[in-house]
């Protein structure tokens, strides 16, 4: 590829204490990307999109995103990103309309762009109707539908999925889906880190398997299957053991089809 990439990571690795969770990660991502970053449980993706998205700041290496070094410029670099976490809590006191609007301004979104971004979300998520109720009154999946829309509020170039699907229903699924190729048909880079295998395989065109703090395979989803599956089969089969087979999962990876 000869197209300049949009990230470039080089020599990264983390510490917590005398723990070392990453371990020189060297990685080029390109514009327009659906990267699917999979891994076991504590293998370092939550710490590399924390990194990534300026959360946290004290890391060896470097990280440089349209060339600019986040080091050097991490406010800058900060915008440029969507972060959807994973489990995050949502302060549901608060309309869609209020949360979307204290999120948009902490990006410096000007008033009357903000509320008509919000609102065309909102409606285009079916949270329309909902946009002024109190979020105490929605279920899980509602609420996670306004974390996404909040991820994504500022109109972001990359955006990072932390495990969007934990604990969500089928229909959540499918919104990620169709959220996933609408936002990647937009030339958007997406980021989507995920302990579900099938669910990655169908919407990413680049694989990232990391074990360890280790990058240990970096392809298509099929040469990744003819040259790793031992290691795909042990993370997975050990990770995610009888839930792969039961009924919820069973839908959730039904739906993609
Ligand atoms: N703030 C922290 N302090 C100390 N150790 C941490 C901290 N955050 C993460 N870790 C440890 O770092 C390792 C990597 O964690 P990380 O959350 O990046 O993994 P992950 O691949 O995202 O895992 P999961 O799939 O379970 O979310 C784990 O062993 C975790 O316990």
């Amino acid at each position: 590829m000869t197209e300049t990439p949009l990230i470039q990571i080089r020599n990264l690795s983390k510490s917590y204490g005398q723990k070392q969770v990453l371990k020189n990660l060297s990685l080029d991502i390109y514009p327009g990307q659906v990267i699917g970053y999979i891994g076991p449980n504590g293998a370092g993706k939550s710490t590399t999109v924390k990194i990534l998205t300026g959360l946290i700041p004290d890391f060896e290496g470097e990280v440089l995103v349209e060339g600019i070094s986040m080091a050097k410029d991490p406010l800058a670099i900060k915008k440029l990103f969507g972060y959807v976490p994973e489990n995050a809590e949502i302060y549901d006191v608060l309309t869609p309309m209020e949360y979307l609007d204290f999120i948009g301004k902490l990006y410096g979104m000007e008033e009357n762009a903000l509320q008509e971004r919000a609102r065309k979300l909102l409606a285009a998520f079916g949270l329309g109707v909902n946009a002024d109720d109190r979020m105490d009154t929605f279920s899980k999946g509602m609420k996670q539908k306004v974390l996404l829309i909040a991820g994504i509020i500022h109109n972001p170039r990359i955006i990072i999925l932390d495990e969007p699907l934990s604990g969500l229903d089928a229909n959540a699924v499918i919104m990620i889906k169709e959220l996933i190729t609408r936002l990647s048909k937009e030339g958007k880079t997406i980021f989507y880190c995920s302990h579900m295998m099938d669910v990655v395989e169908k919407v990413s065109d680049r694989i990232l398997l990391i074990n360890k703090g280790e990058i240990i395979a970096d392809g298509t989803f099929e040469s990744l299957k003819q040259n790793h599956s031992d290691t795909l089969e042990r993370i997975f089969s050990k990770l995610t053991g009888r839930e792969d087979t039961s009924s919820e999962t069973d839908a959730i990876i039904n739906a993609f089809d």
